[in-house]
């Protein structure tokens, strides 16, 4: 089983809160063919991640990979993980599992015994720990499940390797099939990207505006979730053909559009619309683009004018030239506008034209927080102070460039 794997996985179930104080230092994984979601809930905090055997895989899993320590008789092929886990004996009758798994449902949600209840109860009171059981902190089971020790000292490498291994399209409602071209969230946003998005939602409609977030902090899923909330179709501008394959990628992970329903529209790749796309992906350049074009590029763009958007989705909006964000903004129609940007800062006047053209910034994280929290990585700032030299210091002095144009959208 190596990277690639066609696993996807599932996050996280319906967690109880009450639930929360309960939970195990397992990592609870769970196996199971494409399209049939186990109804096991897990609360997130434990760190449950569902795995789900893509439909190219037609058989349950076995412990190949992943081995139980525990189980005599072959890995654990028919096993179960355990109920308790003893440190203090640590090698013989280690594991006890007091009952079967039907009790774990207890000791996550009540929805998971539905599930449960179809495996039957077996005794593994007997088993043993493998003698190399502290380097397999990963516990496969024949059902599918498999239970990461978190006290594992190859915790966090074992972890790596099971989100390496799969796929993370994620999320409990990306499985279900839809019929539906516009997208549908199937992520869980993180708490600075949930608030962005309630900025932007709080009052119960769609408020156009700008989000700052940091690099890397996650503003494609802000984006998705923010056009899945809509529920209508999307037109997405980025700065260049890479970032539309970006967002168009962007929007198949983290939402359950189908393929079918996301056209990309760039000089190389004029992906006719095909049904009533969902999502368009293009880039400002070939919206605000006045000279003469390919027939089928007008007979896109006419769509793109015709159409009423319900969500005008802006990435890096403060990097786009004044003149053509007025030409797109004036050339598209839509219900709603969202720009994301890491830094409403730009070396020209019109930063403040965004405020008018888009909407005041309705969030912006700390990154200081973010990085606090793990989610974007350490920033350390080094001043090194050097010469100029005369010109550059008389130029540098002059008003106009003397300070950033920073926005001041509140
Ligand atoms: N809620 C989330 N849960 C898990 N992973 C997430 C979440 N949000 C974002 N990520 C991951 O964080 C990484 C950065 O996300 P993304 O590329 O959207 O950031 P960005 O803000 O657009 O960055 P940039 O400014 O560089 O374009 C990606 O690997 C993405 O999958």
């Amino acid at each position: 089983m190596g990277v690639g794997h066609p696993f996807a996985v599932h996050t996280l179930c319906q967690a109880r809160p009450q639930r929360l104080g309960q939970a195990r230092n397992f990592f609870y994984i769970c196996l199971s063919p494409t399209g049939h979601s186990p109804s096991i809930g897990v609360p997130q905090s434990a760190h449950c991640i569902r795995l789900s055997l893509s439909s190219r895989l037609d058989r349950a899993p076995t412990s190949t990979a992943f081995s139980l320590p525990a189980m005599a008789g072959g890995d654990g092929d028919r096993a179960r993980a355990p109920k308790r886990y003893k440190s203090s004996a640590p090698s013989k009758a280690a594991l006890v599992d007091e009952t079967a798994e039907m009790n774990y449902a207890d000791d996550f949600d009540d929805d998971s015994r539905d599930g449960d209840n179809e495996v039957k109860k077996r005794d593994f009171t007997k088993l043993e720990l493998k003698p190399d059981h502290v380097n397999r902190p990963l516990w496969a089971c024949a059902d599918g499940r498999i239970f990461l020790e978190t006290f594992s000292p190859l915790y966090k490498q074992a972890y790596d390797f099971l989100i390496a291994i799969a796929e993370p399209v994620c999320r409990s409602t990306s499985i279900i099939p839809t019929s539906q071209s516009r997208p549908t969230a199937c992520s869980r946003p993180r708490p600075y990207q949930e608030k962005s998005l309630s900025k932007m939602f709080g009052n119960g409609r769609a408020r156009s505006g700008i989000i700052v977030l940091p690099c890397g902090a996650g503003k494609s899923l802000v984006g998705v979730s923010a056009a899945c909330r809509i529920k209508k179709s999307c037109l997405c501008l980025a700065t260049n053909a890479v970032s539309v394959d970006q967002w168009a990628f962007q929007f198949k992970l983290w939402s359950t559009i189908r393929d079918e329903h996301i056209s990309r529209f760039t000089s190389d790749n004029k992906e006719k619309f095909r049904g009533m796309a969902g999502v368009v992906v293009t880039t400002y350049n070939m919206v605000a683009f006045g000279g003469k074009r390919s027939e089928d590029s007008e007979k896109i763009i006419e769509e793109i004018r015709s159409r009423e958007w319900g969500l005008l989705l802006m990435d890096e909006v403060h990097v786009v030239p004044a003149h053509m964000f007025r030409k797109v903004i004036s050339i598209t129609k839509s219900h709603c506008k969202l720009g994301l940007t890491a830094t409403l800062v730009r070396e020209d006047e019109r930063i403040t034209d965004l405020n008018f053209l888009i909407g005041p910034k309705l969030y912006e994280a700390n990154w200081l927080d973010l990085v606090k929290g793990g989610f974007i990585a350490n920033v350390q700032c080094a001043e090194v102070w050097c010469p100029m030299t005369k010109e550059f210091f008389a130029e540098y002095l002059k008003k106009e460039n003397s300070k950033k144009k920073q926005v001041n959208l509140h």
